[in-house]
């Protein structure tokens, strides 16, 4: 059944790496103020979203504004330190810690990303920070954003956990950032600028078609610097993308792979890319900041159905990882 599951789902990306259409579709917008008192009423639309679409958009979500935009400011301050500084902090292998180029190769299209990322994950930061000479600020301005993007994960994990039949705080606990089996991950992306770009280069992705290996993953994105795609599981095959534009007080949200398990396959692990931008649209660079929740790697899923053995977040990865890599060796 595991194996199984891992072929479906990477023959699902393979078979995804063309152009496709672009068709217009709904992502639904969820209002996520009061949300003590409106609890009820948020849980029932979060998971009418995430078991259709698998995305969709919060707002009154409790992130300041302001903090959002120093992310990002304090992000494209990493990417702007000359390259010989980040690449003093290269991400090891297998891990979601620290900086890469160029690096991440998808399945479903063989080829790298157009980008640059930095990634943080708590436990697996030893000598991966840049020194305060270099940038002053960066590591603790970034783990108060991390922490407040685990908050919000947190919220809307509890809806689901609801839904679920679980205890309020179940995915708080699977996600506990005190424990070294932490694995939740804070990524900041820098997508090239295509301003002096040669027509060639427009053909490759700024992020292949992908679903995302996670619980739940909160993504920033900033207004006027488009092209995030997604495509729902009935359609993948006719591959019809629809664009999902970035709206300022909009966070984007998509449920992963990991919580589509832990579900049994009630919640939706939709695919979804970043295209290169079209003639007559912004050609600068591009910065997003996800936020990947992760089940620690000892929370066992168990899913409320059954449907699955059950498995710990940490083996569900290392499958996922493993096979991925196979794919793109093979
Ligand atoms: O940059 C974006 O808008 C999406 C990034 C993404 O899908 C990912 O990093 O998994
Ligand atoms: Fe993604």
């Amino acid at each position: 059944m595991t194996n199984q599951t891992t072929l479906a789902e990477l023959a699902k990306e393979a078979t995804i790496g063309g152009e496709g259409t672009t068709v217009e579709r709904e992502v639904p917008t969820i209002d996520l103020s009061d949300f003590d008192s409106r609890k009820a009423e948020i849980a029932d639309a979060l998971w009418a979203a995430s078991t259709d679409i698998g995305f969709f958009q919060v707002y009154n979500h409790g992130i300041a504004q302001e903090d959002i935009d120093a992310a990002f400011d304090t992000a494209w301050q990493f990417f702007e330190l000359p390259r010989e500084v980040k690449a003093q902090y290269p991400m090891p292998k297998g891990t979601n810690a620290g900086w890469e180029f160029k690096a991440q190769v998808r399945p479903s299209t063989g080829t790298p990303d157009n980008k640059e990322s930095y990634q943080i994950t708590r436990p697996n930061m030893g000598g991966l920070w840049p020194s305060e000479g270099e940038l002053p600020g960066f590591q603790e301005r970034m783990l108060r954003f991390e922490a407040q993007n685990w908050q919000l994960g947190m919220r809307i994990l509890s809806c689901f956990a609801l839904k679920m039949g679980f205890e309020e705080d179940f995915f708080a606990k699977a996600h506990d950032p005190s424990s070294d089996q932490y694995q939740s991950t804070l990524r900041l992306i820098h997508y090239m600028s295509m301003e002096n770009a040669q027509p060639e280069d427009f053909k490759s992705w700024r992020a292949g078609a992908h679903s995302d290996f996670d619980c739940l993953t909160i993504l920033h994105q900033k207004e006027g610097e488009g092209g995030l795609q997604v495509c729902p599981g009935k359609d993948a095959a006719s591959g019809q993308w629809t664009d999902v534009p970035p709206r300022t007080g909009y966070i984007t949200c998509n449920i992963g792979d990991m919580l589509m398990r832990w579900s049994d396959d009630q919640l939706q692990s939709t695919l979804h890319r970043v295209r290169m931008p079209r003639p007559g649209e912004y050609m600068g660079r591009r910065l997003s900041l996800p936020f990947f929740c992760q089940a620690n790697r000892d929370a066992l899923m168990v899913g409320p159905l059954g449907k699955y053995e059950p498995m710990t977040a940490g083996d569900y990865l290392t499958m996922r990882i493993n096979a991925n890599f196979a794919a793109i060796k093979g």
